[in-house]
């Protein structure tokens, strides 16, 4: 196996300058990063419009050195139970004292203040999370981008007018906020995940109130300082971090809450929706995914190997819309391989903060080892290992490092094609026709995102239309966007969020019927 964790123990000795919440300044021999705003590292939860110190803590871990940078509140039952009853009480006022275009100027000098905080924001997403400061950078603009696409929708929340069938009746619709929202959102991207949910809901006019996920709730504290700077009413934004699960659920069950907005794994989804189903509150639920890739024939190898890096790769494989399944057509399989080797040996793995790392660590050591039996599973049923392999524990390096890997000869019948590997596993199938990689792509219970490479128009729509997914890139690996739907099909849930069709998600629409006599 080729040499690649190169820095772990760079990583290591600089990390361990910010440890116990003394995150003031970052060095090791070529750079400093420092906190230009200190304050934004915060370990309170914030309810009823009070930044509030808990006794009770949970540590939060530094996946790159796996040590702990903190210790955030813990929140109890009653905690959630005193932030809903603070958002329920907030939200009528908020909505019925703001204009769409006056919240929009909230959510507009939000967005300003977070990229004006850009730095500082993605160090902090960069030492909880593991991914790289430049990831980390990008996707502080990313969260950025659906508040001030939503700062936009604030002021396009139409209704319409129908002809009535009784005489002298006029009949319109109005949309309404459907009060207070639950968000529960996970690690993989701390900030993204929440605006996404929490920009559209402000927008229409929602309360909020927000489990972090408890890997990285330091994001998400920063960003609502930041929200509260920016103008928008304290109570409508509520933050109650908490490793007690049970805890959560009061936020699936609590009646004043209506709606619940979750990005997760699908159990954890369903049972959150089963939950909620008793009080019949709305559910939208952004779950997993297991994203094929089908390279065809007639691709352009370097566009689909581009697209495959960065659909694979991004944030160490840790996205929901990752590639899990690369299907390439016999034809170009030698010549696809052995290009995407040569890229994915090009990538370096080591700490977040270190310029020269394309490769940050997993989120913990459970996700190391999951890759480890996919590789385990995928070689005792045939597989080859063509780069990479399972991640050495020698007790040398420090930090939840897992080394990106690419398999051939995968098949159906090996773990890695039915379940999710979230990291840096790139298993490659081979496939003959157009119809039996379709059957193979759609043979599973998620349909969240799909990829295709074709340099032929036909098979584009074609193929684009049989996929069984909600969201499909063709010739590309980048289909996120603030102004792209995004959701699920089957069992990655359903809802959309961001696009035209997100602050639907938290409005209800009001009919009036008017007698005009
Ligand atoms: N579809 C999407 O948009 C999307 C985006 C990102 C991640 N994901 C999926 O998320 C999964 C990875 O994230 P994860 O491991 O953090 O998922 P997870 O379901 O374990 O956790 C997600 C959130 O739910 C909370 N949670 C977990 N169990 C809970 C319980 N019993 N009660 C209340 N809250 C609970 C967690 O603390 C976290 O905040 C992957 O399956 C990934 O595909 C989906
Ligand atoms: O991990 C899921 C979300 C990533 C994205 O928005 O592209």
């Amino acid at each position: 196996m080729p040499e690649i964790l190169s820095n772990g123990s760079d990583a290591s000795s600089l990390l361990s300058q910010v440890r116990g919440g003394t995150l003031e300044a970052i060095s090791n021999a070529d750079m400093t990063y420092q906190l230009k705003d200190r304050s934004l590292f915060i370990e309170d939860a914030f309810i009823g419009g009070e930044w509030t110190t808990k006794e009770k803590t949970f540590e939060v871990w530094e996946p790159a050195s796996a040590t702990v940078l903190g210790k955030v509140a813990n929140c109890d039952q009653d905690d959630f139970r005193k932030a809903i009853q603070s958002a329920f009480d907030a939200q009528p006022k908020f909505f019925e004292s703001t204009t769409g275009t006056a919240r929009g100027v909230m959510l507009r000098k939000w967005n300003d203040l977070i990229l004006a905080n850009q730095e500082d924001i993605a160090l902090i997403l960069c030492l909880e999370n593991g991914k790289t400061l430049a990831e980390a950078k990008g996707e502080v603009a990313y969260a950025a981008s659906f508040i001030s696409w939503f700062a936009e929708e604030a002021t396009r929340s139409y209704g319409v007018t129908i002809p009535s069938s009784y005489p002298n009746t006029s009949l319109s619709t109005i949309r309404e906020p459907i009060g207070v929202c639950g968000i529960i959102t996970p690690w993989n991207f701390p900030a993204a995940m929440i605006t996404r949910k929490i920009a559209p809901a402000l927008a229409a006019g929602c309360s909020v109130v927000i489990k972090p996920p408890s890997e990285t709730p330091y994001t998400c504290l920063a960003l609502t300082k930041l929200a509260i700077e920016a103008g928008l009413p304290p109570a409508t934004i509520q933050v109650c971090p908490t490793k007690d699960r049970q805890a959560a659920l009061e936020l699936s069950t609590n009646p004043q809450v209506r709606k619940i907005s979750f990005t997760g794994s699908t159990n954890v989804g369903k049972m959150l929706a089963g939950l909620a189903a008793k009080t019949l509150k709305r559910v939208s639920l952004e779950l997993g995914g297991n994203a094929p890739v089908i390279v065809f024939d007639d691709a352009d190898i370097d566009v689909a190997v581009e697209g495959v890096m960065f659909s694979k790769f991004r944030c160490s494989g840790q996205t929901c819309v990752c590639a899990n399944r690369i299907y390439v057509q016999s034809g170009i399989l030698k010549a696809f391989t052995e290009r995407l080797v040569a890229r994915v040996a090009q990538l370096k793995m080591g700490s977040g903060l270190d310029p020269t790392t394309t490769q940050g660590p997993l989120v913990n050591k459970a996700a190391v080892t999951k890759i480890s039996e996919h590789i385990s599973d995928a070689l005792s049923k045939g597989a080859k290992v063509e780069f990479g392999g399972i991640s050495k524990d020698d007790g040398k390096e420090k930090g939840f490092f897992c080394p990106p890997t690419v398999l051939s000869g995968v098949t159906a019948k090996m773990v890695v094609a039915n379940d999710e590997s979230f990291g840096p596993l790139a298993p490659i199938f081979e496939f003959g026709s157009e119809e039996e990689v379709l059957r193979l792509a759609n043979d599973t219970e998620f349909g969240l995102a799909g990829y295709f490479f074709t340099r032929d128009i036909g098979k584009a729509h074609r193929v684009a239309r049989r996929l069984e997914v909600g969201m499909v890139g063709v010739n590309t690996g980048k289909i996120s966007a603030a102004e792209a739907p995004f959701g699920g099909v089957k069992e990655s849930g359903y809802g959309r969020e961001g696009s035209l069709y997100g602050m639907e998600e938290y409005q209800t629409i009001k009919s009036i019927t008017v007698s005009t006599v």
